[in-house]
């Protein structure tokens, strides 16, 4: 059976540009998930707002995915979210960071089963539609993940994403096998795995350790090498097809950006982000970054990316 692939989301890169982009030039990934969704000051951010709008989720299958300390906080974001036309969501249990944390969201909850119970009841008692979870092995210790899997054992969820590291490793460190090994053995639901697939031998290694599941979740190994699902699902592409694809992608998203943002420079710093990761695809990813760094405006950009892209086909 094929693998499934889900691209992970990931807060300020997997936006919804770089998710048209990719489900354009690619169409390797099964789902995307959006970056989380949350409350400020009683509303939405408009930058969250943009995120989920139909208009601009044209081209994948997406799911929205929410970060709420409670259920009165989850069910307002996903009321506004059914208002865009959404029935399936994802409840944020991972994000890490104290700002987050700290306010009782994400992997914050983790300690605390008997809030993640009263969220999921009330979805379950008050909506319609599917709800699936994602997240970590828990917040200051792996223990944290039995309690959390009874209550999630309680609920008819249609998938769990598991990645399975503590909040304090945030994205390093080791993954904890052990906790996900419990986890397919405790979990009644189906089983996502994330974390750290970066290459193909990364994927089939834990493959060989995790027989069971179908479904993987990418997300750096995504933004790093956008061929990954290729690769994984064994789509054979040449070196030639592989550069134009990555060119096309790059200049997708480019031309994306220019269209949306208020000026050139605020279109030059997001790619500029997406460099931080994209760089690499090319074998000399430091002096790639360097020549991106320098880069002060688009008439010295596009020459500069030429030459990145033409080294790679010398
Ligand atoms: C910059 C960044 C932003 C992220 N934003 C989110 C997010 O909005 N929601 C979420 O559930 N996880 C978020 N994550 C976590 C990823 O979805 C994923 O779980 C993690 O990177 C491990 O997978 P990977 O090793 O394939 O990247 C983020 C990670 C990073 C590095």
């Amino acid at each position: 059976m094929e693998a499934k692939i889900y691209m992970a989301p990931l807060q300020g890169f997997t936006d919804y540009v770089y998710r048209e982009s990719y489900a354009k030039v690619f169409g390797t990934v099964d789902r995307y998930f959006i970056p989380y969704i949350s409350v400020k000051n009683d509303a939405i951010p408009n930058k969250y707002m943009r995120e989920i709008l139909p208009e601009n989720n044209t081209q994948s299958i997406v799911v929205p995915q929410i970060l709420a300390k409670d259920a009165a906080e989850f069910d307002f974001l996903k009321n506004v979210l059914a208002d865009h036309g959404y029935s399936e969501f994802n409840l944020n249990l991972g994000c890490p960071y104290p700002m987050v944390t700290n306010r009782g969201k994400g992997s914050g909850l983790l300690p605390f089963p008997e809030e993640i119970y009263k969220i999921l009841d009330h979805f379950y008692c008050s909506g319609k539609g599917e709800l699936s979870v994602k997240l970590r092995a828990g917040y200051k210790s792996a223990d944290e993940i039995k309690d959390v899997i009874n209550v999630l054992n309680q609920f008819p969820l249609k998938e769990v994403i598991l990645h399975a590291r503590l909040a304090g490793q945030l994205y390093s460190g080791e993954i904890d096998e052990n906790a996900f090994s419990y986890a397919t053995q405790n979990l009644k639901h189906k089983l996502v795995y994330n974390g750290d697939i970066f290459s193909k031998q990364d994927f089939i290694d834990k493959q060989n350790k995790f027989p069971g599941i179908d479904t993987w979740m990418l997300g750096r190994g995504i933004l790093m090498n956008p061929l990954l699902p290729h690769e994984i699902k064994g789509i054979d592409i040449s070196e030639k097809e592989r550069t134009d694809l990555l060119y096309t992608f790059h200049q997708t998203m480019l031309e994306h950006y220019l269209e949306i943002m208020d000026n050139e420079g605020n279109a030059l710093n997001k790619m500029k982000q997406f460099w931080s990761y994209f760089a690499h695809c090319f074998p000399n990813q430091k002096k790639v970054m360097k020549h991106i760094k320098k880069v002060k405006a688009l008439n010295k950009y596009n020459p500069t990316v030429k030459s990145i892209f033409n080294e790679i086909n010398s």
